[in-house]
């Protein structure tokens, strides 16, 4: 999986902008947002791809004509998808339900391959490689490099780097998480910066539920009035709708969703 995105991110400029994204769509390849002046610039390539399941793959974002490129996406997606699948069936253990109760309510969950590509930058403090967010489906597997730090957790007002440990996967808790949860498994607010003499590649594997299923806090997870719930139930393609038009501001998305007390 390293050596394909490797392998992409090494195509000429030309080669990669026959799969270029479109200004509404979530595929292909293109660059993160800029998001307003004042900000640091994101300094960072991209190529996100739907995954699964099989049928929502558009194979026109795909680069079929790079060796092997497809056979590694495909297999690290159904693996990484069942990483996936294992969390949510322990989630739901601690959540206080059966084993497929995540499961039942989130249906089969789809899945969305963002890999990203820093290039090394001389002035790393004037870029950020991905601007602060959380991510807003349900789980995250990222997979990063080995030996170059990137990713940085915002833990009581400090970014914490998450140090890679080799052949180990990330784990984000998604705002739907957060959501169904009544606000007990946070989603994380993370950023990537950019190193100042190695590229870095990374890819981040989002799991998400079908546009149309309505998130909310779950039966389990709220025990009114001692634990009444936090947050107001939504649509998930409206509470996504949200993210992707406000663009990138920390954990400004679920605030939205909260119910405030
Ligand atoms: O490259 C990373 O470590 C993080 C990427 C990320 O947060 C994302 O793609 O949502
Ligand atoms: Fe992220």
């Amino acid at each position: 999986m390293k050596a394909a995105m490797a392998a992409f991110f090494e195509l000429p400029l030309m080669e990669k902008k026959k799969f270029a994204m479109g200004a509404n769509d979530l595929e292909g390849y293109g660059q993160a947002y800029v998001v307003s002046e004042e900000q640091k610039l994101d300094w960072c390539d991209l190529v996100a791809l739907k995954t699964l399941p099989l049928e929502q793959r558009n194979l026109n974002f795909w680069p079929l004509n790079l060796p092997g490129f497809k056979e590694a996406v495909e297999e690290y997606s159904i693996e990484v998808q069942k990483v996936a699948e294992e969390i949510n069936a322990n989630l739901s253990i601690l959540m206080g339900m059966e084993r497929d109760g995540l499961k039942r309510y989130q249906g089969e969950l789809k899945q969305l391959m963002r890999m990203n590509y820093y290039p090394p930058c001389s002035s790393p403090d004037l870029v950020v490689g991905v601007s602060p967010h959380s991510d807003g489906g349900s789980l995250t597997v990222l997979l990063q490099d080995d030996d170059i730090i990137g990713l940085q957790i915002k833990h009581k007002g400090e970014w914490i780097p998450v140090k890679p440990i080799p052949n180990a996967l990330v784990v984000n808790i998604g705002d739907a998480i957060e959501i169904m949860s009544n606000g007990v498994y946070k989603s994380i607010e993370h950023r990537a910066i950019t190193n100042e003499k190695k590229a870095r590649i990374s890819a981040a594997a989002f799991a998400y539920v079908d546009d149309e299923l309505e998130i909310g806090p779950l039966d389990s997870m709220v025990d009114d009035p001692h634990r009444p719930p936090m947050y107001k139930k939504i649509k998930y393609i409206y509470y996504i709708r949200q993210v992707l038009a406000r663009k990138m501001d920390g954990k400004a998305h679920t605030d939205l969703v909260k119910i405030q007390t």
